[in-house]
């Protein structure tokens, strides 16, 4: 059993035990969408991000709305809040405080196998889900799909290797994320992004982000010099003493329009 199937297993018993959400899902700040942002320029999907599977704790005492703002104030194309609980520390009570005090797209970073999931994301404000591609039959990856686009959310599709790649455009997904660390070994390469990008079909209208491992300036210019239009950064950005900065000199101009 990989670490992957181990977080869906226990994804469909946190499910059934779910209570309702005492939130109200209106009257959130109005936001741009991502896509929106990202085909006007280079930027960074910023993340809430307590503690993870593969590092631990990264800092689970941290003010999120302090965060979340300062990720505003920089520049940040979106902000991602992971809502798993039990491997991430991080909960729907989060993202709903996030949502709360930004205008611009925030992202539910979760696995997400039901639609009650989706339901729950709108909720508390997100205006983008994650499908991981790996984690999901095809026809659970396109029905998914297709609920979040009918109640006006965006999608962020997650591949990892050329075959999930031809899946998620099949959906004719626009958002599409690779994430440099595979979730089945917790190996990380940049490169990741150098190989899909040879085969991604950057027609008008579709982008191509980069997720995982971004811990350098450096990294960001690699991810966009291969053609990503975003890079998805977590780690860094929890660790800096200046966020703010490192989100800074990894956007360009046009995407601060
Ligand atoms: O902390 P990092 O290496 O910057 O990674 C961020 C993000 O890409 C990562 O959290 C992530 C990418 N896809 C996921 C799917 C589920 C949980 C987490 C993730």
């Amino acid at each position: 059993m990989t670490i992957l199937d181990k977080i869906i297993a226990t994804k469909y018993e946190e499910i059934k035990n779910y209570v309702p959400l005492t939130f109200d899902g209106h009257d959130f700040p109005e936001k741009s969408t991502l896509l929106q942002r990202l085909l006007n320029g280079n930027g960074v999907i910023s993340e809430i991000k307590r503690a993870s599977p593969s590092k631990g704790d990264i800092r689970t005492e941290v003010d999120i709305v302090a965060q979340a703002k300062k990720y505003e104030e920089a520049g940040a194309a979106a902000i991602s809040v992971l809502t798993d609980e039990t491997y991430f520390k991080g909960s729907i009570h989060d993202l709903y405080e996030v949502t709360q005090v930004v205008s611009i797209p925030v992202l539910c970073k979760d696995f997400m196998v039901s639609e009650i999931q989706i339901d729950r994301a709108k909720q508390a404000g997100a205006t983008i889900i994650l499908l991981i591609v790996a984690a999901l039959e095809n026809q659970q990856l396109k029905s998914l799909n297709n609920y979040a686009l009918s109640i006006g959310l965006e999608v962020l599709v997650e591949v990892h290797d050329e075959e999930e790649l031809h899946r998620a455009l099949e959906l004719d997904a626009k958002l599409i994320g690779v994430n440099n660390r595979n979730l089945k070994t917790f190996e990380v390469s940049v490169e990741r992004t150098a190989q899909l990008a040879k085969q991604f079909p950057f027609d008008e209208g579709r982008v191509l982000i980069s997720e995982s491992g971004m811990n350098t300036k450096e990294d960001a210019q690699f991810a966009y010099a291969k053609g990503a239009s975003g890079i998805l950064v977590g780690e860094a950005l929890m660790r800096s003493e200046d966020p703010g900065k490192w989100i800074r000199e990894a956007t360009t101009e046009e995407a601060l329009k």
